[in-house]
């Protein structure tokens, strides 16, 4: 993060509050007569992009710029380029001139909101910048995509003004931002846009590497599809965290690379802090870090159980707190719990977040111990069960929390833990043999994939004749790529789907014989397919017609 603010990072909120005087309206902007006026599905909340194609319209002509055609040599084929930019200029296909004026018109009538995004607010009283170009305004701050994207949300009602920065940072910023409720009630909404004209998102490629939501959509020489990837995966993630129960905004709506959420503050629009900000009362403040510590940490089990996700940027500073409650944000990054590297992130969520409670004074569990109850198959998963399961953790610990020896040798053992290297499926255990041999000693608790092979795991699936996920690579795999690319139910089937392990376990004539079956049933599939430039013309005019 570059910069905050301020510790709480508040954003500015565009109105008073008075004791017993409710808000002070004088100050208040007035309410967008389509929102007075409106239905109570004014606020709409819709899923990751869906019916706003008119947005891609506008910048229709933009997005083809990235994606040129390659040719043999891996350089623009400028022919081709040119030929497909073609039926745009002359009007074969679509009269040019009416094109580019609803494109103007729709530009302007979106630009009578401009006022609304007021990115220099200050708070009534509050003295203004000394220097006026130090001044934030939209102008400046966001780009013209960004803009028409907030002006039609707010054309829409999904927010009615966006105010100041919350927090400015090096792969996005988040606003403050106020829309008003069915009952005209005004309700604080916060937006996050990225940035897409960065390269640090180019840092997250072990993000993407395996997860299979990325599959066909990632373009790593197209920044802003990636952006706009990013989004929709923190989006899609957040909804999973939310509908688990899971205390973090609920997301509201994303257009491209602009993210609507909850606001998690006060009603005066102040952010709830980071917990690396949370100011506890001297007198609690021990108890409340124990009891937050645990809380996390069956935030944590149920994020892997329930949401089939890690984190994978847990810390302090992606945490807010607020009455003895954490939430949880900054989810863009998490991976499914089946993501190559999974495991890993989640013993680095469980250093960082152990590193920072122990500097709080609190008696951490050993994190191999923690590792453990995270993923630990079957159990519970809901509170006050976890909170209790912890407790029995803490009370069946061997050594005494003050002997130094023993917080000392777990320490040790920390470290060791934290080198290990940890297979996350059969195919990756370097050497099994060695491995087989140690479970047949009776030292099968000495592996730190013990939880993943138990017979809970990896049985019940073979057993129950389905076919694991990495087995689909096969060759039918880039030609149904385009299933893949239909993500909401690949993600959605994902979350009640096991975990995908344990081919090896089966048999080598069995094995041929499944995949044999699969090619067979993938080529009978071919068969009916439509080929993919007819799908992608009938796709064309299907939603040419809805509009
Ligand atoms: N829904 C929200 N309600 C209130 N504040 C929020 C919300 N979401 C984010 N914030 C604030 O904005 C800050 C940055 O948000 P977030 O962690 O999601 O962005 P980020 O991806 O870390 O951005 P960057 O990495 O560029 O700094 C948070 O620390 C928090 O203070
Ligand atoms: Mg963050």
């Amino acid at each position: 993060m570059e910069s905050t603010t301020s510790p709480v990072a508040p954003h500015e909120p565009p109105h008073v509050y008075r004791n017993n005087d409710g808000y002070d309206a004088s100050v208040e902007q007035e309410i967008p007569r389509s929102l007075a006026t409106a239905d109570p599905d004014s606020v709409p909340v819709t899923d990751a992009g869906a019916e706003d194609s008119d947005l891609d319209d506008i910048f229709e002509d933009d997005d083809d710029d990235d994606d040129d055609i390659l040719g043999p040599d891996g350089e623009p084929d400028l022919a081709r380029n040119y030929n497909r930019q073609v039926p745009l200029h002359s009007n074969q296909q679509r009269p040019a001139a009416n094109t580019f004026n609803s494109v103007d018109d729709q530009i302007s009538a979106l630009s009578k909101h401009a006022s609304k995004i007021r990115l220099d607010d200050v708070k009534d009283g509050q003295a203004r910048d000394k220097d006026k170009a130090d001044r934030a305004t939209s102008e400046q701050v966001l780009d013209q995509r960004t803009r028409m994207i907030l002006y039609q949300m707010i054309n829409r009602g999904v927010v009615s003004e966006v105010h100041g920065a919350i927090s400015t940072g090096k792969e996005a910023n988040v606003y403050g931002a106020v829309a008003y409720a069915d009952d005209l009630t005004k309700v604080h909404r916060a937006v996050k846009v990225y940035k897409t004209a960065i390269l640090s998102f180019k840092d997250r490629e072990r993000y993407i590497t395996g997860e299979h939501r990325f599959k066909s959509g990632a373009d790593k020489g197209n920044n802003r599809k990636m952006v706009k990837l990013w989004a929709e995966k923190e989006f899609r993630n957040l909804r999973r965290i939310h509908s688990a129960g899971i205390a973090c905004p609920e997301p509201i709506q994303l257009k491209l690379h602009v993210l609507v959420m909850d606001f998690l503050g006060d009603r005066r629009g102040w952010a709830y802090p980071r917990l690396r900000d949370a100011n506890l009362p001297a007198d609690e403040a021990e108890q409340t870090w124990s009891a937050l510590y645990i809380q996390l940490l069956g935030i944590m089990r149920r994020l892997y159980q329930v949401c089939k996700l890690v984190h994978a940027d847990l810390s302090e500073y992606n945490i807010l707190y607020h009455k003895k409650q954490l939430y949880i944000i900054d989810v863009s990054q998490s991976v499914e719990h089946d993501h190559p590297r999974s495991l890993e992130f989640l013993r680095m969520d469980i250093k960082n977040t152990g590193d920072f409670f122990r500097r709080q004074g609190v008696d951490t569990l050993a994190d191999r111990a923690v590792f453990d109850f995270i993923i630990a198959p079957g159990g519970v998963v809901e509170e006050p069960d976890l909170k209790e399961s912890i407790e029995q953790l803490y009370a069946s610990r061997a050594e005494s929390a003050t002997d130094e020896n023993a917080v000392a040798q777990r320490e040790v053992d920390n470290e060791v833990f934290r080198q290990q290297y940890i297979p996350q499926t059969l195919e990756q255990v370097y050497d099994i043999e060695k491995d087989a041999e140690k479970i047949g000693h009776g030292e099968g608790d000495k592996l730190v994939y013990r939880n993943l092979l138990a017979d809970q795991v990896v049985l019940p699936k073979i057993a129950n004749g389905q076919v694991s996920e990495g087995d689909q690579s096969d060759e039918g795999a880039a030609l149904d790529s385009e299933e893949e690319s239909d993500e909401e139910s690949d993600d959605e089937s994902k979350f009640s789907k096991g975990p995908p392990r344990g081919k090896r376990f089966e048999d080598k004539e069995d094995k041929k014989q499944r995949k044999q079956a699969t090619k067979e049933a993938k080529s009978e599939k071919r068969k009916e397919k439509m080929p993919k430039h007819l799908k992608k013309r009938l796709v064309a005019t299907t939603s040419r017609k809805k509009k």
